[in-house]
């Protein structure tokens, strides 16, 4: 599967790329339109692989469903056919998959009436699920393991007969995924509401026919981001952005400008980032449980800068595509940033010289590839297996091309 040795002799960047829609949200809004026989007309879709096999799977009249690693798509499939009267599937996915953990959504579902079995192990896919009119309106989940569970809840929801009350026990995490959830149902036109520990949605029979065109994805972004912080100078215009996002992970134009010296510019749909000041904080802490997916972006970037830091609120990070934690000490260390991490937290305690030719594994994680890839802005460096960035962001290699980081197969 070889790898890529990134190379980049020039540390001023420039040039303009566009980056598809975000994979989050189109998996919403592919979940609606199955379950409200296609209302909604997706622009800027998302081509992602996790988007695809989502989109694949909602097609397929087979009993066995591979969702591969798309862990998003497992969860909100789970509760799709929870709900698909006189339908039985066996949905599973990839060994990783095997591996994160679903029980509360399961246990969720089956204090409505579903009908689902672990077919391994206890709690992890492979599920089998047979699918029956779920007849009550009330639930009560954990909120602290993934919030992908209520999303998975809430858009199945207004299919209820009642509606459904869910009630979130414990720390609520990755909340800006749930607030995108309730935006987005509120936009299309259900009827989804917040108030601190309960939500509520309502019951509705159809959705009128519509247009929704998908911000392009602030997760996949993140990577330029930290590219333009690693350059002595940077001129990026990116597309296509909007300045009342419904992704949580645009939070970086604030990280950035306020402690990595980036500053973002909206013009029209666009993002002009420029690299404003060599700006490196002695010492850089952050809670980053509303963005669980751009603490590997962070780490690298501060990395790069030689920039000691504490990113906390890491708790979901060990039970995604990899264990994050793990992957994160292993790799950093051999650009020379030597950690310590707990249970939710990574700390770069000191700076020690990089490997000559680091070699970075990518532990089947999209984002261990494109994190690590900045770090070609300091020198260059290996990544193996760089097909993973295909999850999330296929063109990934080929946009960081366009703007002056070269690679060569290996
Ligand atoms: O709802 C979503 O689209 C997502 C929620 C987050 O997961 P958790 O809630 O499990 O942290 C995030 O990490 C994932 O990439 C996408
Ligand atoms: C965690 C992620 O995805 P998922 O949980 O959908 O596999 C991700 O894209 O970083």
């Amino acid at each position: 599967m070889g790898s890529l040795v990134l190379n980049n002799n020039k540390k001023d960047i420039s040039g303009e790329i566009s980056i598809s829609g975000s994979k989050s949200e189109n998996n919403r809004l592919l979940i609606l339109n199955a379950l409200f026989g296609n209302p909604i007309q997706l622009k800027n879709l998302s081509n992602s692989e996790d988007s695809e096999l989502l989109q694949k799977a909602l097609k397929s009249t087979s009993e066995t469903i591979d969702i591969h690693h798309a862990g998003t798509a497992m969860r909100f499939l789970t509760a799709f056919y929870s709900i698909q009267e006189g339908k039985e599937v066996l949905l599973t996915g990839s060994e990783r998959m095997k591996e994160r953990p679903i029980g509360v959504l399961v246990e969720a579902l089956r204090s409505l009436g579903a009908d689902i079995y672990f077919v391994e192990k206890e709690g992890f896919p492979p599920l089998k699920i047979v699918g029956k009119k779920l007849e009550k309106d009330f639930v009560e989940l954990n909120a602290n393991v993934s919030s992908q569970f209520i999303t998975a809840l809430m858009l199945i929801a207004p299919k209820l007969s009642n509606g459904l009350k869910i009630k979130l026990n414990g720390k609520i995490t990755s909340l800006p995924y749930l607030e995108m959830t309730i935006q987005m149902m509120n936009q299309v036109g259900l009827k989804a509401e917040r108030i601190e520990n309960e939500i509520q949605i309502y019951p509705v029979e159809n959705i009128k026919n519509q247009e929704f065109t998908v911000e392009s994805d602030w997760s996949s972004v993140s990577y330029f981001y930290s590219i333009a912080a690693l350059s002595n100078s940077a001129d990026l215009k990116i597309n296509s952005f909007k300045t009342e996002s419904l992704q949580g992970d645009a939070k970086l134009i604030e990280i950035y400008r306020n402690h990595f010296g980036v500053a973002t510019d909206f013009s029209q749909n666009q993002i002009r980032l420029k690299k404003i000041e060599k700006f490196n904080p002695e010492h850089f802490e952050i809670n980053l449980n509303d963005t669980p997916d751009i603490a590997q972006t962070i780490a690298v970037t501060c990395a790069g800068l030689k920039v000691k830091c504490k990113l906390t609120g890491l708790e979901t990070l060990k039970v995604k595509e990899t264990d994050r934690l793990v992957a994160l000490q292993n790799e950093l260390f051999k650009i020379g940033a030597v950690t310590e991490i707990t249970e939710n937290s990574l700390e770069i305690i000191y700076f020690i010289p990089p490997e000559k030719l680091p070699k970075i594994k990518t532990y089947n994680d999209h984002r261990m590839a494109m994190s690590f890839a900045a770090f070609a802005m300091v020198q260059n460096l290996e990544i193996e297996n760089p097909e993973v960035v295909v999850k999330s962001y296929p063109d990934f290699w080929k946009d960081i091309e366009k703007i002056g980081i070269t690679s060569i197969a290996k």
